[in-house]
């Protein structure tokens, strides 16, 4: 396979990446990127514009790894059926092998890379997912990756594969997470409905959007844009920029990149120079269809998003798509903060107050005591993840719940050891278990979760 004209056309802006530092950029594909939602036959042209991209940029020395969907809608063609089977990724194989034979045209080897949440739910399994992505990549391999639906049950599932490669981009410390969807980037509002609707092209803080969930993504695949912001959100904790753009011209990642670059020479998160949403409709629309067809339309709040006018009027020199970027957060999640958040599925809550939630979150962070502990739910042992909640005390053994969730921990004790000694002074846990949880340091645990094994969304608490 020769590359297209419009490979070549593209290597013009190429050059402008020249000379810089390598980056890892993480591509991800939706099942409707993927195969047409009615014929189920594979997007050809689409997948070969891809490769030729994804192919391109390893050429010029930066890491890409593809996250790709779609072995449940190749399935159905593959079966012949119309409607996505509950439990059955029936074309993994086929998917791979399409890809396969496509990087082959363009001598580019890649491997296939397929998780559940189980893979990395244990430090050590995470750190050898990491340092295999770190191994293939350094081989100038392009991982794909997918969930492992043979063997994802719910508990382990990761649900959908914007949320896989968030994480997967938080692992590598990716530079870029690009999110290719059938859309050109989240708008103000509705533009069908709403011809004024005004495209956003960068987000500061995207816990600030309110998203309108009614768009829920191609018939065949489980995202939508909900979980689109769910992974930007994930994948900007971790420091990896952000961006939503359209998969029908793959090439526009190259463009992006190169904006976005020649942008930051500019200073750190620089943004075009262009007017900001003034504010005046803060609230949801809602769109009127959930057609995957439909725009991204989302509410942002004053101060933290940047709309392009109707007529484009871009800081930079070089000419650039339509994208929504999420900024990086400043200062990255330490990466085991970002696993204990993101890689892990919480087995249940542990109820604290919010002297302990003080002590959790201060600068000079503690452990969780037994005595700052209110209430527990779920079933779990010793060593799982747990959500974390924050309770005021109400008198007489009561509390409202204040925040349903601030963090997870991993916990030294089950649910029903800490049922046993919460409220009580660590001295007691001895007398209250006949036997002190886990042994660390060679001491008996006096902490429900050590201070290294808490982590909070708030992310003052952990910087
Ligand atoms: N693992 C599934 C894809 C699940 C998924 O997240 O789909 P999508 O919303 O199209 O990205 C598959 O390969 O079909």
């Amino acid at each position: 396979m020769n590359p297209s004209p419009e490979f070549n056309r593209f290597a013009g802006s190429l050059t402008n990446m020249k000379g810089k530092r390598a980056l890892t950029i993480v591509i991800k594909l939706g099942t409707s990127s993927i195969c047409d939602e009615k014929t189920h036959d594979p997007l050809l042209s689409n997948l070969s514009s891809l490769v030729e991209t994804a192919v391109r940029l390893r050429r010029d020395g930066h890491r890409v790894i593809l996250v790709s969907s779609g072995a449940i809608g190749i399935g159905l063609k593959r079966l012949d059926i119309e409607k996505r089977p509950k439990h059955l990724a029936a074309a993994q194989c086929r998917l791979i092998a399409l890809w396969d034979g496509l990087f082959q045209q363009l001598r580019q080897p890649v491997a296939q890379v397929l998780l559940t949440r189980n893979d990395i739910a244990d430090r050590t399994q995470y750190l050898n997912a990491s340092n295999t992505f770190a191994e293939l990549l350094s081989m100038d391999i392009i991982p794909i990756v997918n969930e492992n639906d043979t063997l994802a049950v719910n508990e382990i599932k990761f649900g959908d594969n914007d949320t896989l490669s968030a994480i997967t981009a938080g692992m590598v410390n990716a530079d870029y997470l690009f999110l290719m969807t059938d859309v050109d980037c989240l708008y103000t509002n509705n533009p069908r409905t709403h011809p004024d609707a005004q495209p956003i092209e960068v987000v500061e803080d995207v816990s600030t959007l309110r998203v309108d969930v009614s768009s829920t993504g191609s018939a065949l695949g489980t995202g939508g844009m909900a979980t689109k912001l769910t992974a930007a959100r994930l994948a900007t904790s971790a420091g990896v920029t952000t961006i939503i753009t359209r998969s029908s011209i793959p090439s526009n990642i190259f463009h992006i990149v190169a904006y976005i670059q020649s942008l930051k020479g500019a200073g750190p998160n620089s943004q075009p120079q262009t007017p900001s949403i003034t504010g005046t409709s803060p609230t949801l629309t809602p769109t009127t269809t959930s057609s995957a067809d439909d725009p991204m339309t989302l509410s942002p709040l004053p101060s933290t998003a940047t709309s392009r006018s109707p007529t484009p009027q871009p800081a930079a020199s070089l000419p650039h798509p339509l994208h929504t970027r999420f900024l990086p957060k400043p200062r990255a999640l330490r990466d085991r903060y970002f696993w204990i958040l993101h890689g892990l599925a919480p087995h249940g809550t542990v109820y604290i107050d919010e002297g302990a939630y003080g002590a959790l979150t201060r600068r000079d962070k503690a452990g969780l005591l037994p005595v700052g502990v209110v209430d527990v739910a779920g079933t779990f042992a010793q060593q799982e993840a747990v959500n974390l909640a924050v309770v005021q005390r109400i008198g007489g053994g009561a509390y409202v719940v204040k925040r349903p969730e601030v963090g997870r921990a991993l916990v030294n004790y089950s649910s029903t050891e800490i049922a046993r000694i919460m409220g009580q002074q660590s001295s007691r846990i001895q007398e209250l278990l006949g036997y002190a949880g886990l042994i660390r340091n060679g001491a008996d645990s006096e902490y429900i979760a050590y201070r290294d094994n808490t982590a909070f969304f708030d992310r003052k608490a952990e910087e």
